[in-house]
């Protein structure tokens, strides 16, 4: 397994993080266990920043909290100056409850439901994202009956693949997000939110996917953006965002190539840059939301070993302490990724394993033919680069309770989500 961000391996051939041993939170803490390295977050959010800086226009860094979003994160992301992206009104709660100032957050989402809008409405937040047409009905409805306005920018889909797996691609002409562009959807949503004196238009969005590695989409997209912000803007004074939404791929394993988040960051600004000089226009204000390539290497999740089966000729199985549970990304996407055994790093990787979680779930596994030392119960394997829609999309399927979330930096450890407890799993049944 790669060593990410501050990571390193002890005398003791123990897996240490953020300056703490992993075998001794494991023992604190209990497995399964999802740590975070705050210095790495802290350091990506600084290479976004770099980057952006660099083209000296203004722009906003939000951070697409459905990566992962609990209340430390909210104030870790406060505390870094960035701005929130949320999709649901549970998103905004977790928010505002960790006092992320409201004037820093916007939101998103395909079907958000009066009493979201009516509650971002009444929070203060700075903008609403429409996604459809129903939806500037139902937010005009909400601001008449309260007499207010509110900032708006658009959803667009730009009509692009992103060349990503088929069920995170968002980008394309054939999405349940954003107003179509070839259609002239796009265009219709804009000449219908201008005439209505409770929106005020601010700015444009795309977001063509997620774990992306290559640049051509963004650059694809960004031509139809820019084109359609000169029709727009002609008859908008207010128009001057364009946001360019998230999406840039992690290396989850050796094999993924990409170049440095600065770099690739620089590579998507000035595609963007050249397609609005090719309209006339200067670069607008910027937005720009990552999630996974914030938080995702910032992550290891930490389970204990437990059963083994070996299956004479096919293949040899371990299983661990949780599972699709906490991690379903290679349920639904077929995710891969790399794991050690923590607490014995010095030994030589040599027996081929796969590694299944504990659900009646025959899909259940986190990595398949993985190289390792030899496992035994009891030992302690770590998966890197959990830290995006692993805990955000974790469940109690087979009423298993989520584990704990513990945030380490500089030698200490902080616990940031307690782990459920059976009789948090029975709380909600009457
Ligand atoms: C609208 C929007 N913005 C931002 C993101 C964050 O994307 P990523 O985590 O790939 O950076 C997503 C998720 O794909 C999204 O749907
Ligand atoms: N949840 C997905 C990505 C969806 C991103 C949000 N629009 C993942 O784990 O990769």
């Amino acid at each position: 397994m790669e060593l990410h961000g501050t990571s390193s391996v002890n005398e003791r051939g123990v897996l240490e993080i953020g300056g703490c041993t992993v075998d001794d939170l494991a023992a604190t803490y209990g497995t399964p266990l999802i740590l975070y390295d705050v210095e790495q977050i802290r350091e990506r959010i600084r290479a976004y920043r770099k980057s952006l800086l660099s083209f000296q226009v203004p722009y906003v860094l939000a951070y697409a909290s459905k990566a992962f979003s609990c209340k430390a994160m909210c104030r870790l992301a406060n505390e870094e100056a960035m701005w929130l992206d949320v999709v649901s009104g549970g998103e905004l709660h977790t928010a505002l409850a960790a006092d992320f100032p409201p004037e820093r957050i916007y939101m998103h989402g395909n079907n958000k439901s009066s009493d979201e809008l009516e509650y971002a409405i009444m929070s203060g937040i700075h903008h609403i994202v429409i996604d459809n047409f129903d939806e500037i009905d139902r937010l005009v409805e909400i601001l008449r009956k309260r007499n207010t306005s509110m900032r708006v920018v658009l959803r667009i889909t730009p009509g692009v693949d992103a060349h990503t797996h088929e069920f995170i691609t968002t980008g394309t002409q054939d999405s349940k997000f954003g107003f179509d562009l070839f259609s002239g959807q796009a265009d219709e949503a804009a000449s219908l939110v201008l005439k209505q004196e409770h929106l005020i238009l601010i700015g444009l969005h795309m977001h063509i996917g997620s774990q992306i590695f290559e640049a051509d989409g963004f650059h694809i997209a960004s031509e139809r953006m820019a084109q359609l912000y000169s029709r727009i803007k002609v008859n908008c004074d207010t128009l001057e965002w364009f946001n360019m939404g998230g999406g840039l791929g992690i290396r989850y394993t050796k094999e993924d190539r990409l170049p440095p988040l600065e770099q690739a960051v620089k590579g998507l600004i000035e595609g963007a840059k050249r397609a609005f000089e090719r309209v006339g226009l200067a670069l607008p204000k910027l937005m720009i939301e990552p999630g996974r390539s914030i938080v995702a290497e910032a992550g290891t999740t930490i389970y204990r070993v437990g059963s083994r089966k070996s299956v004479p000729n096919v293949r040899d199985y371990i299983a661990i302490d949780g599972g699709m549970t906490d991690n379903p990304r290679l349920a639904l996407y077929g995710a891969v990724y790399e794991a050690c055994i923590a607490n014995r790093m010095f030994d030589e990787s040599k027996q081929t394993v796969s590694v299944a979680g504990k659900c009646c779930e025959s899909g259940d596994m986190i990595l398949w033919d993985a190289l390792l030392p030899e496992p035994h119960p009891g030992d302690l394997l770590a998966v890197s680069c959990t830290g995006a829609y692993n805990y955000s999309m974790a469940s109690n399927y087979n009423r298993l309770p989520r584990p704990a979330v513990v945030f380490v930096e500089r030698g200490e450890a902080r616990l940031v989500i307690r782990r459920e407890t059976y009789s948090d799993v029975c709380s909600l049944d009457l």
